[in-house]
């Protein structure tokens, strides 16, 4: 089985995409998902949380306390790497755990906002970053309204820039609506299978 990373910065529709992937049977791990698990399962871990930003990480029946969280960390880069620190390892090991189910698969799917802030893309054989302009990126996540324009951009300025994932990562999708994204997927699919099937 190989590994396929998938990252692209807030908006870019990296979890979009991802979920094509899933329609052709390709098994998905989500980060995002993951981690926000982990903050919620790992008794070490939600220790960690509540001795670094308090007890208000919690909402009183157990649920993590995400915009608290969120504005504790994303305009506080010294925040934000101890959060990091605390929550990667967790979702690394998660990821590992989740990979040994599909060991007969001919390749698997990790999704990561930060596969290349994180070094998660050292246990991917290859990298895919799925891009498209800030202004569209910005616009998209305020239309799935969960966070403002200022807090989007607050959360990009906190990851690598795009031309960088562009220059590391092996394959690249763009959702920019300069061309379609079905036929990218489907052309990565087969590229993948025949991969695989060397290997
Ligand atoms: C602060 C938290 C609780 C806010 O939750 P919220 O539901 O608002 O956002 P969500 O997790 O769905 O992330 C949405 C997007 O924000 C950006 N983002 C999230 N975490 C980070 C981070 N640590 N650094 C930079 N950008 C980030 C990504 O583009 C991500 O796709 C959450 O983002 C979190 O716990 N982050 C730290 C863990 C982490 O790094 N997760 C991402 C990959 S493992
Ligand atoms: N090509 C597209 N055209 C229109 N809307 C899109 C397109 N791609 C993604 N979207 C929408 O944009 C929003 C962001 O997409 P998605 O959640 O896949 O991005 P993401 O990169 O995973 O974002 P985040 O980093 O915030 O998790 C979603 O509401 C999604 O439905």
């Amino acid at each position: 089985m190989i590994k396929i990373g998938i990252t692209g910065n807030i908006g870019s529709g990296k979890t979009t995409v991802s979920k094509v992937f899933a329609l052709l049977g390709v098994p998905v791990f989500y980060a995002d998902t993951a981690a926000k698990e982990v903050m919620v399962k790992d008794a070490e871990l939600m220790e960690g949380l509540v001795k670094l930003f308090g007890k208000e990480s919690y909402l009183e029946d157990g649920v993590l306390n995400r915009k608290y969280i969120a504005s504790k960390v994303f305009n506080n880069p010294d925040e934000l790497a101890k959060l990091n620190a605390l929550v990667h390892p967790a979702v690394f090991r998660a990821f590992d755990n989740w990979a040994v189910a599909y060991a007969d698969v001919p390749y698997t799917l990790k999704e990561a906002a930060l596969m290349f802030e994180s070094d998660s893309y050292k246990m991917c054989d290859y990298t895919i970053v799925v891009t498209a302009p800030l202004e569209m990126r910005l616009q998209r996540v305020v239309g799935r309204d969960h966070i403002t324009r200022e807090e989007a951009l607050a959360r990009d300025a906190r990851q690598m820039n795009e031309e960088e994932k562009i220059r590391l990562a092996d394959y690249r999708i763009w959702n920019d609506d300069s061309r379609l994204v079905i036929p990218q997927v489907l052309e990565l699919h087969q590229q993948f299978l025949k991969l695989a099937a060397g290997k």
